[in-house]
């Protein structure tokens, strides 16, 4: 029976809360699929800092690397908002994405059949089923580039190598052959010369996938597209900020931010797998929390690193029964089930 090493850095906020419910359904699903999961926790982010001074320690990194595969709730919080820069909670979540190599991050935008009514975006725009994979990159741009401060002024650096965009964009045309065969590559090229060598760099790796129809699109227009039109999308391969912007907002075509998951992939089979929101201080502790976006984590952290995939399309059935009748808060409407996050988590669980 495969036995698997899960890391959680449960973080701050909520967390904790919603990492609990997602251990629950996967050790349900370890039930029916017939492996066994054992855990380790490790300190990531503000709660880092509580008890280490650092939002990283080392020992957090070693377990990672010992680990099949890694759950990550959400980090950062006003507690440690006057952390200088690079010891802030957010500086550990990049520091964990860096030293697991995590380049890839996929965060696939789906739109759950009984949720449609819960988008603000009208049914008609968002047809039957809105699927949008976004291939961000994750550990270059200017979140990673050379930073600094003097008496007046502040500057952060977009930089980005053609290996850096060679690797992604490999990624995302592989994923796009696997999908509808449709890659938008969203850039700034009209503005920034990094954008020019991503867009060349695209066009170059677009040469060993001609099956793929290929095209491009500035930054800007592709947030406006997303709400005019995201049926238009198949995969979007874009930079680690403008991948970080994009996800946010289709996150809301999908219903709410508290559904979108993601994988933080690294090329072998260790991965990360996180909610693409972030640690909600204004809901924490409340209860309320959606803790699908982890949930569906989980399921592609079957898919993805732990070659499970009944069990991720077992997960991925279950939530979307429970969505017909159970919502929490961010995706309630009048005549269902208003549930708790822990509730939703023992509901998904059931339905299992
Ligand atoms: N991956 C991570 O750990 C991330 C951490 N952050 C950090 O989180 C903190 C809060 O940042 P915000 O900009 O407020 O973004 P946020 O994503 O935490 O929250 C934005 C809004 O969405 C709501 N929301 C988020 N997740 C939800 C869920 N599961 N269920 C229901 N509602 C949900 C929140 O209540 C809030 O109104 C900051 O310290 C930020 O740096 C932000 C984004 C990602
Ligand atoms: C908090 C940041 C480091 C990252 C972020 O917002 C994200 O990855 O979604
Ligand atoms: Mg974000």
């Amino acid at each position: 029976m495969a036995n698997y090493k899960i890391t959680l850095l449960k973080g701050d906020g909520i967390g904790p809360e919603i990492v609990n419910q997602a251990v629950k359904v996967l050790d349900k699903a370890a039930e029916k699929f017939d492996f066994t999961v054992e855990y380790d926790e490790a300190l990531l982010g503000g709660c880092a800092i509580d008890a280490t001074g650092v939002p990283l320690p080392e020992e957090t990194v070693a377990k990672c690397k010992a680990s099949d595969s890694v759950i990550l709730g959400a980090v950062g919080g006003p507690k440690w908002d006057n952390q200088p820069g690079n010891n802030r909670p957010e500086a550990g979540l990049l520091g964990i994405r860096g030293a697991l190599g995590l380049f890839a991050n996929l965060r696939p935008s789906v739109i759950f059949g009984p949720l449609k009514s819960a988008s603000p975006i009208k049914d008609e725009i968002i047809g039957d089923n809105m699927d949008i994979m976004i291939v961000r990159e994750l550990t270059g741009g200017i979140y990673f580039g050379e930073r600094g401060r003097d008496d007046d002024s502040a500057w952060d650096t977009e930089k980005y190598s053609v290996a850096e965009v060679e690797r992604i964009a490999r990624v995302a045309f592989d994923m796009a052959m696997k999908r509808n065969k449709k890659l938008t590559s969203v850039d700034k090229a009209n503005v920034l010369e990094s954008s020019r060598l991503w867009r060349q760099t695209v066009i170059n790796v677009s040469k060993d996938y001609p099956e793929v129809e290929l095209n491009h699109m500035y930054v800007d227009n592709c947030a406006m597209q997303l709400v005019r039109n995201p049926k238009q999308f198949d995969v979007i391969v874009t930079s680690n900020i403008f991948g970080d912007i994009l996800s946010d907002e289709a996150s809301m075509i999908a219903g709410s931010i508290g559904m979108l998951a993601s994988a933080s992939l690294s090329g072998g089979k260790l991965g990360l797998y996180e909610p693409i929101h972030g640690s909600a201080p204004d809901i924490a502790g409340k209860g309320i929390a959606n803790p699908l976006a982890t949930i569906l984590s989980v399921a592609m952290m079957l898919r993805y690193s732990l070659a499970q995939p009944e069990a991720a399309e077992a997960i991925e059935a279950a939530v979307a029964k429970v969505l017909e009748t159970d919502r929490t808060p961010d995706i309630y409407e009048e005549g269902l089930n208003k549930v708790s996050c822990e509730e939703m988590g023992d509901l998904v669980c059931a339905q299992l």
